[in-house]
C-alpha cells in the first residue's frame, strides 16, 4: 500500500509493535532537557513536529539550541545541527565551556579562557591545555562521550538549501543507524530560489515541516525577527518573525526568548532598582504556540553566556510582564 495511506488498524498495530519492542519510551519524543519546559510541550519535541525558536539578536537562541542538541546527544540520540553562523571548532569550544560551567559554576570557568586555550600557539595536547581550566579535563571527557552522536554541518546561505539539508539528514541516518534530531540555525539563511522575504520563509518553513513529517523526528529551527522587533525595551512576539504568517501557521510549537529586563512591567524596574539589574541575567521563554498543550506559558532561565550556556532549570516568572497578547491562528 502507498506509504502515505494507512488505516487506524495499521496505525494501532505499529504502535503496539513499538510498545512491545521497548522502543516506545524514547521513540516519539525528544526531550529538550530544560527543566520545566518538556511537560509544557507534550513531554518534549514530538516526532514530525516543527519547533521554532525565536528571539531578538544575541538573546541566546543558538546557545539554547546547542544545549538541547547536547542534551539529546548525551542521552545517546543522534543530532544533526545545521549551523550557518558558527564553525565546528567554535561550537566545540562552546560545548566544553557548557560542560565545565555545569561542573563548576564559579566565575573561574569562562568560554573566553577555553577559546584562548585553543588559540595559544604553544605545542601541547588539548587535554594538557584544558588542565588550566577548572573542570576542563572532566569537561573534555563529557564532550568526548557524546561527540560521535552530535553531527555538525557547516552550512552556507549560498549552498545549503532544503535538498542539501535532506541529503545530510539521510547521510547521518545511515551513519548513526537511526533518525537524528534536526536543528537548523537559522531558518532565514536556508538557501531558497525566491528573492522575496515572505516567499522564501514560506518555502523554507513548509520544507522543514515536510522534512519533520518525512523523517518522523522533530525539526528545531531558529527564526530571526523583523528589524522593528529588535528594538530593546520591546517584547518580541511570534508575529514579529520574518514572514510571520507562514512561520506561525506551519510550526507546531513557537518558543520566543526575551531578556527579562526588557519585558517586565515598568513598576518592577522603578520600585526596586537594585533588584531590577538582576533581571538582565534572565531570559524569559514564552510558549507562543503549542499544538501539544496550553499556549501562553512562560518560564525563566538564568543565562550564563560567559560559560556558553543557560541554567538547565526553568522557574516560574513572578513578575508581571508587558504585552501579554499571544499569537493565535
Ligand atoms: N565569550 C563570551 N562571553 C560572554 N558572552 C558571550 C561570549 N560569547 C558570546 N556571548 C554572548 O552570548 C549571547 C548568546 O549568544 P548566541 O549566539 O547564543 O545568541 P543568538 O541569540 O543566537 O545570537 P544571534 O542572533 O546573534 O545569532 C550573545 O549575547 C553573545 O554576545
Amino acid at each position: 500500500m502507498d506509504q502515505q495511506l494507512t488505516t487506524v488498524g495499521a496505525s494501532l498495530a505499529r504502535s503496539d509493535e513499538r510498545m512491545l519492542t521497548g522502543r516506545n519510551a524514547a521513540g516519539r519524543v525528544w526531550k529538550t532537557g530544560f527543566g520545566g519546559l518538556d511537560p509544557l510541550i507534550g513531554g518534549g519535541m514530538r516526532a514530525g513536529s516543527l519547533i521554532l525558536l525565536a528571539g531578538p539578536q544575541g538573546l541566546g537562541k543558538s546557545t539554547f539550541a546547542l544545549q538541547i542538541a547536547r542534551n539529546n546527544a548525551a542521552s545517546g540520540r543522534p543530532v544533526l545541527y545545521f549551523s550557518y553562523e558558527h564553525d565546528a571548532e567554535d561550537m566545540t569550544q562552546k560545548l566544553l565551556a557548557m560542560e565545565a560551567g555545569e561542573l563548576d559554576e564559579s566565575d573561574q570557568v569562562r568560554l573566553n579562557s577555553i577559546r584562548s586555550i585553543f588559540d595559544d600557539l604553544w605545542v601541547s595536547s588539548l587535554d594538557h591545555r584544558l588542565e588550566s581550566v577548572p573542570s576542563g579535563v572532566e569537561a573534555l571527557a563529557k564532550v568526548s562521550h557524546y561527540s560521535e552522536m552530535l553531527f555538525l554541518h557547516r552550512s552556507t546561505g549560498t549552498r545549503t538549501d532544503l535538498a542539501a539539508i535532506q541529503s545530510a539528514v539521510e547521510a547521518v541516518r545511515e551513519l548513526a543507524g537511526t533518525t537524528p534530531l534536526v536543528v537548523v540555525d537559522y531558518m532565514q539563511k536556508v538557501k531558497s530560489s525566491h528573492t522575496d522575504d515572505d516567499a522564501r520563509s514560506t518555502e523554507v518553513v513548509e520544507g522543514l515541516k515536510d522534512l519533520a513529517i518525512d523523517i518522523s523526528a522533530p525539526v528545531l529551527a531558529i527564526a530571526a525577527a523583523e528589524k522593528e522587533a529588535l528594538r530593546s525595551g520591546r517584547r518580541m512576539r511570534s508575529n514579529d518573525l520574518r514572514g510571520s504568517s507562514a512561520l506561525a501557521y506551519e510550526a507546531d510549537v513557537v518558543l520566543v526568548l526575551n531578556n527579562k529586563f526588557d519585558i517586565v512591567a515598568r513598576h518592577h524596574l522603578t520600585y526596586d532598582v537594585g533588584n531590577a539589574e538582576r533581571f538582565r541575567d534572565y531570559a524569559v521563554l514564552s510558549i507562543e504556540k503549542n499544538r501539544f498543550g496550553r499556549d501562553g506559558a512562560v518560564l525563566q532561565f538564568r543565562t550564563r553566556f560567559d560559560q556558553g550556556r543557560f541554567d538547565a532549570e526553568g522557574t516560574d516568572v513572578q513578575e508581571q510582564l508587558i504585552d501579554e497578547r499571544i499569537f493565535r491562528e
